[in-house]
């Protein structure tokens, strides 16, 4: 008999998870969205077998349940599982960025058919809903596993294989270090690059011309300020007394700097940046199993009519599938950098290949 898997909340990770679930052979999808469209889409395309507007009856009918709703909303169907009449045993995950709250409303679950296995895919973008969902969004990336009191090796298992499709490396940790780690690789610098962009936009009152300005390093480091507000704001609250504690922090680091330049310190200057670039150089490549979602080629090109058309065509000729392609500091008559990203590590290598056959000067970043 087919394992029922119930999908709550169908947006850009629960969307990218029921892409990868139902990619197994013995497994019944019952999907769940507050969006009717959202629904409509995933049914269409056989994301999912079945529609459900119905929480307790769809968690009555389900083996696992994968809760990828916001924060808040993810606590708040932990608490009305405990009062449902379940007939059967059901497995309970979620997505959530937090885990400390959805944690502790998991661990005060006494229902006896009830156990949870919180979760966490080291993935994303700063896009939302189901239009941004896609299969490959979780491969080779971290996935964090939180078990909770009602669960162990075995429960956590069952989760492993339900998402194998995903291909993603999954991790075990305790709530307080995941959310330690998130709160410095994920929800501080999201905050930054929020901030970094207010800065932008009061420099325009004395600059109108400053947008225009901006190139590769502001936007690389503020794309996530593009992200959806509404989750980032459940996000900060989420881990709330971290990020407190961490401001602090990184506001006496400020005035650490301060003083660098303000007393002409240019070697402890140049100490910090160094320190940095050492730290940041040796972050993992996705092969090693970091963060980014794609494989991606630098090429150069220059600043004439059709210069991007040439390299995409080239690699059309070749059948081979662009997943984005991104401008970086192009620059009027300048030569400029073209992004270009694949789904495979395969079609990475070979496009640059080819590429370096037509003479482009092209990077893969390692
Ligand atoms: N965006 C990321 O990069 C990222 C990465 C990892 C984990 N997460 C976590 O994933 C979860 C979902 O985030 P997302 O980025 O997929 O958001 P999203 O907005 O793309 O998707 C959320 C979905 O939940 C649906 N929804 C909202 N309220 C609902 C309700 N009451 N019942 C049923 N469905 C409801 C929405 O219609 C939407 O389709 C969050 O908990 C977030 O912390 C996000
Ligand atoms: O790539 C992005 O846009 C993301 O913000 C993804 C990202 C992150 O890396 O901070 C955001 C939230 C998550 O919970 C996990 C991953």
């Amino acid at each position: 008999m087919k394992q029922k898997i119930l999908i709550v909340g169908l947006g850009l990770i629960g969307g990218s998870i029921a892409m990868n679930v139902s990619k197994k052979e013995d497994v019944f999808i019952i999907g769940m969205d507050g969006d009717e469209e959202t629904l409509n889409m995933a049914l269409k395309q056989g994301v999912i077998d079945q529609a459900s507007f119905n929480f307790e009856e769809a968690a009555q009918e389900a083996d696992i349940c994968i809760l990828a709703t916001p924060i808040s909303i993810t606590i708040d169907y932990i608490q009305k599982l405990e009062s449902m009449d379940l007939k059967k045993p059901l497995l309970v995950t979620d997505v959530s960025s937090v885990k400390n709250q959805v944690l502790e409303a998991a661990n005060r679950l006494t229902h006896p058919f009830l156990s949870f296995v919180g979760g966490h895919p080291m993935a994303g973008s700063h896009k939302h809903g189901y239009t941004a969902a896609k299969p490959h969004l979780f491969e080779n990336a971290i996935y964090v596993l939180t078990p909770s009191v009602h669960a162990d090796e075995k429960e956590a298992d069952v989760i492993k294989d339900l998402l194998s499709e995903t291909k993603a490396r999954f991790v075990t940790f305790t709530t307080k270090e995941h959310d330690e780690m998130t709160a410095v690789i994920s929800h501080f610098p999201h905050l930054i690059a929020s901030s970094l962009v207010h800065q932008a936009k009061e420099w325009e009152v004395t600059h109108p011309y400053i947008k225009q300005m901006a190139a590769g390093g502001f936007k690389d480091i503020t794309r996530i300020a593009s992200s959806n507000p509404k989750l980032w704001q459940d996000i900060f609250f989420q881990n709330k007394k971290l990020l407190i504690s961490m401001l602090d922090d990184w506001i006496g680091e400020m005035e650490r700097i301060k003083i660098y330049l303000s007393e002409g310190e240019k070697e402890k200057t140049y100490k910090y940046l160094s320190d940095a670039k050492l730290y940041r150089d040796g972050l993992p490549t996705k092969d090693k199993g970091a963060i980014p979602s794609f494989y991606d080629i630098y090429v150069d090109i220059h600043d004439q009519p059709g210069a991007i058309r040439d390299v995409i065509g080239i690699l059309a000729e070749e059948a081979i599938s662009i997943k984005n392609i991104q401008i970086l500091e192009i620059r009027e008559g300048i030569t400029g950098v073209l992004r270009i990203s694949f789904a495979t590590s395969e079609e990475q290598w070979k496009s640059k290949e080819i590429l370096d056959h037509y003479q482009y000067e092209v990077m893969i970043q390692q």
